[in-house]
């Protein structure tokens, strides 16, 4: 058993006048794999430092598999931890760097061999056991680093940004690649980035922080698919979810300027005033020209090829929408476009908190 259960964290570094976690609880279930996400500055290495006990919290309880390691250090609380630089020993041969951890748990060397031959076989390393770090490549490297963490069978993993140093290629394959070995570990196993892609890649569950708090979390679907607030939802996704404004009329309409979509029932309340209307670029169905059917009539400023999509940059009654439209779509700058969102696609924002309106 090894749940990781965070209760009330609050840290404020000396001389800071904001709080760089502000009472965070969050509970890790065994064998969870959970990625704290958010931008820079929102706290997400500090509640991890306090996990790994390299951080005392102010007050707060943190305890894994249901003992309380608030006060003890590192070495006590069976954690292991890859942090973004590799920390591998450039002195040392792959397999020295690998069984590190367990030579200094004095773990006899017969198995320190066997393991390290084991994680070198997951990490398919074996072929550079005898190898100095300077004779590896960047993957190869962080591998090591990986190996290294999982080697000594903690009961928790704890990682701060490990793909950071390597190029975007790179980090896509062993982003893959680290998702099956963790899985396969079953470690629970908590995560920061700040790639919001590698935060819905490999997390069980998203915890999208926001100024020392966690504003979500869930499912990297659910968390992409329903923001609580707006901010989750522009941090979430590439391009982040669109937010018109959008005023709710009392016939029952979402007008938006001098165009006008149906406004659900559970809007009724907010009749007269001013919301935004949350919509995904791939979710935003889009005809060329005039005649194309949408209900809502848009004009064309940026046509980006990505290959897979065409994203377009459209202009709806003076605000900037990004829209996901097919490979095969043609269009041009200054075209007219016309837009339809199925109603199911749309989430409705309060203008001024940015929170959910309606579930
Ligand atoms: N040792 C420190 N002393 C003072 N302030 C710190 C210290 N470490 C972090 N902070 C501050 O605490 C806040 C949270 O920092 P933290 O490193 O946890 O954020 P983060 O979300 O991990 O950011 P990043 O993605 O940039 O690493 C920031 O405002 C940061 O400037």
């Amino acid at each position: 058993m090894a749940e990781i259960e965070i209760r009330d964290l609050v840290k404020t570094y000396h001389g800071a006048s904001y709080r760089a976690t502000d009472a965070v609880s969050l509970t890790v279930a065994d064998g969870e794999f959970v990625v704290l996400v958010g931008p820079s500055g929102c706290g997400k290495t500090t509640l991890l430092r306090m996990v790994a006990g390299l951080e005392l919290p102010d007050s707060g309880t943190v305890a894994i598999g249901g003992r309380d390691v608030t006060g003890l250090p590192a070495r006590r609380r069976n954690v292991s931890m890859v942090f973004q630089s590799y920390a591998i020993f450039p002195h040392m041969k792959v397999r020295t760097n690998i069984g590190f951890g367990l030579a200094m748990r004095g773990t006899p060397k017969a198995e320190i061999e066997t393991r390290v031959k084991r994680a070198a076989d997951v990490l398919e390393l074996t072929d550079y056991l005898d190898r100095y770090p300077a004779q590896l490549s960047g993957g190869q490297r962080q591998r090591v680093a990986v190996a290294r963490a999982i080697v000594v069978d903690a009961e928790v993993l704890l990682m701060d940004e490990p793909l950071s140093n390597l190029d975007a290629l790179l980090r896509l394959q062993f982003r893959a690649e680290l998702k099956r070995i963790v899985g396969r570990l079953g470690a629970t196993t908590l995560y920061v980035t700040h790639d919001q892609a590698e935060a819905m890649s490999l997390g069980d569950r998203v915890a999208v922080m926001r100024s020392g708090r966690i504003a979500q979390i869930g499912p990297p679907v659910d968390v992409y698919d329903r923001p609580t607030e707006r901010f989750v939802g522009g941090f979430l996704g590439a391009p982040p979810m669109n937010f018109v404004p959008a005023t709710v009329t009392r016939d029952g309409h979402l007008a938006i300027g001098e165009q006008s979509l149906a406004a659900p029932a559970t809007l009724k309340g907010f009749a007269g005033r001013e919301i935004l209307l949350g919509v995904r670029a791939e979710n935003i169905n889009v005809g060329a020209g005039a005649d194309s059917g949408g209900r809502l009539t848009a004009t064309v400023e940026v046509v980006e090829p990505t290959g897979a999509a065409m994203l377009l940059t459209v202009r709806l009654a003076g605000h900037e929408v990004k829209v996901q439209a097919p490979a095969s779509f043609r269009t041009e700058p200054d075209s007219v476009v016309r837009l339809d969102c199925p109603p199911e696609s749309l989430r409705y924002y309060d203008a001024e908190s940015g929170m959910a309106l309606v579930a």
